[in-house]
């Protein structure tokens, strides 16, 4: 008989002993998994290598060998397994309530995904790229990262868990062979994410109205550090780049302060586009500048930023930064996350000053959104929504994207606020008059006013989600102090 290498190889996670409720799921759960890990293996010879559903099985065997078992013990308000407790956070698939156990999980799961991808690697009658099965094992170390209970870096490690498995879909980065297959970085979404970038910036200095300005308009990008060893980081230096490059396309100029280069491969190429095009890359930021900025772009941290003080020279850099566009009156936009904030918990020097007036959220805003005070965008428009489903992105999470742009300018509800108060007062006396503004609509058929329906519902719905989790936040920081 095949022995299930998972299984024997790897020893069980040990511990405190469960009670009786806990051992009653954990043995349906354990039959369950066992029963569907056997099933998997029998079907994996016959689906052809390479190709996504292979890839999603293998996916799904790792996944059920993660089922918790051990949680009902330590079980409390926050937990956030499908079908217990409060509803699922929104990026996570589910997560343990004892910190034991996820670190118990995280190892022995780690393991376990580790033992089967390179076993259907080597043993599979049509072989499956190592790559792959590297692929799945750093999705499952990331997922598992965010087995535990939350904590003021969940949404970083929710988002890198996403980030992971968008990096490691096909098509997005292991066909490209960038490096080598573990280094291989998300080309495809940085592109994608800098040209959301530029556009927003694009369409922030050019006005809504479209009255372009005739001057040509220059940008500064500061671009955050690399690293050689980690595989994921300094992707939002990155981000800067590549909006460096589609910024002079757009008819720009842009200037780039690049301090600690990146010695990857895709970020030397990345800097080798924009010295083809002439775009400066200084060391520093050109605090004493004659040059006229219309924009700085910070794209220094994003959601990797760890708190508790900047490190130089980028300490320096944002205050030149911050000096250089109060001078100069330039607009300030960050990418992603505001540099210096905290991913969830956002400015928590209790105001260094550094506020943007125009923030571009990738992929879905972070948590930290919510403290900001500006024109918020959001681009990144490559989540497939098979993924948004999974990782349970709300709608007002993620606007829909209007005919082939890159990015959206989402109404945010501190924006403009008495404006934006005023219309949406309006709206609801409307609404309460019993002259119900959807009905006006689909009698019409205006396409403008269900535009305008629509980013009232999304800002309202997003406040409110924003204003769940910050109360999820506050609450487990307290639980853990
Ligand atoms: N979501 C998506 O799908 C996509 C996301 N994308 C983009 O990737 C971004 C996330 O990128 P990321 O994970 O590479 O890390 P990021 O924040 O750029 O840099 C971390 C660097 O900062 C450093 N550092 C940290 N703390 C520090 C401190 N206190 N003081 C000084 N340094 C500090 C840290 O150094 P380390 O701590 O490792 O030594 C590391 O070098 C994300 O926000 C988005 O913009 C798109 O490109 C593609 C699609």
């Amino acid at each position: 008989m095949l022995v299930y290498p998972g299984s024997v190889f790897w020893p069980r996670p040990t511990g405190r002993p469960r009670p009786p409720q806990a051992l009653k799921s954990s043995f349906f759960v354990t039959i369950l998994k066992y029963l569907l890990t056997y099933i998997s293996f029998y079907l994996l010879p016959i689906v052809p290598a390479g190709t996504e559903r292979r890839s999603h099985l293998i996916s799904c065997r790792v996944s059920w060998k993660c089922l918790p078992v051990d949680s009902p013990s330590t079980g409390r308000a926050g937990d956030k397994q499908p079908g217990r407790g409060s509803p699922p956070h929104p990026y996570s698939s589910y997560a343990p309530s004892s910190g034991a156990a996820a670190t118990r999980l995280n190892a022995c799961v780690s393991m376990k995904a580790l033992s089967v991808s390179v076993f259907f690697a080597v043993t599979s009658p049509r072989r499956l790229p190592l790559s792959s099965a590297f692929a799945q094992l750093n999705i499952h170390r990331h997922r598992l990262k965010s087995a535990r209970p939350a904590t003021s870096n969940d949404m970083e490690t929710d988002a890198a868990a996403l980030d992971a498995e968008l990096m490691s879909t096909p098509g997005f980065s292991l066909e490209q062979r960038v490096d080598s297959q573990l280094r291989a970085l998300s080309a495809q979404l940085m592109e994608l994410a800098g040209l959301s970038v530029a556009e927003a910036v694009y369409d922030v200095l050019s006005g809504h109205e479209g009255k372009e300005d005739q001057r040509k308009k220059h940008v500064l990008l500061v671009c955050g550090p690399g690293r050689l060893q980690h595989v994921h980081k300094g992707n939002n230096g990155g981000d800067g780049l590549v909006a460096a490059r589609h910024l002079v396309h757009f008819g720009f100029d842009a200037t780039i302060v690049y301090p600690k280069r990146s010695p990857k491969q895709h970020f030397i190429n990345l800097v080798k586009q924009c010295e083809d095009l002439d775009i400066p890359i200084l060391d520093d930021v050109p605090i004493d500048s004659t040059q006229r900025f219309d924009s700085v772009v910070d794209a220094i941290f994003g959601f990797s930023f760890r708190s508790g003080g900047i490190r130089e020279p980028f300490a320096t850099a944002i205050v030149n930064l911050v000096e250089l566009q109060k001078k100069q009156d330039a607009v300030l936009v960050s990418v992603d996350v505001p540099s210096g904030w905290d991913v969830d918990g956002g400015d928590l020097t209790g105001g260094a000053n550094f506020h943007p007036d125009v923030l571009i959220s990738l992929t879905a805003p972070k948590l930290s959104a919510r403290q900001f005070v500006g024109r918020h965008y959001i681009g990144g428009r490559f989540l497939p929504p098979a993924l948004a489903q999974r990782y349970n992105i709300k709608f007002y999470q993620m606007p829909s994207y209007a005919g082939c742009k890159q990015s959206i300018e989402v109404m945010n509800a501190n924006q403009d606020r008495a404006n934006w108060a005023q219309a949406y007062q309006d709206y609801l006396n409307e609404k309460e008059s019993g002259n119900a503004r959807k009905e006006e609509i689909s009698c019409t058929d205006s396409s403008d006013s269900s535009r305008v329906d629509e980013e009232e519902d999304w800002a309202a719905a997003y406040q409110a989600y924003c204003e769940e989790k910050e109360k999820e936040f506050f609450e487990n920081t307290a639980n853990e102090n």
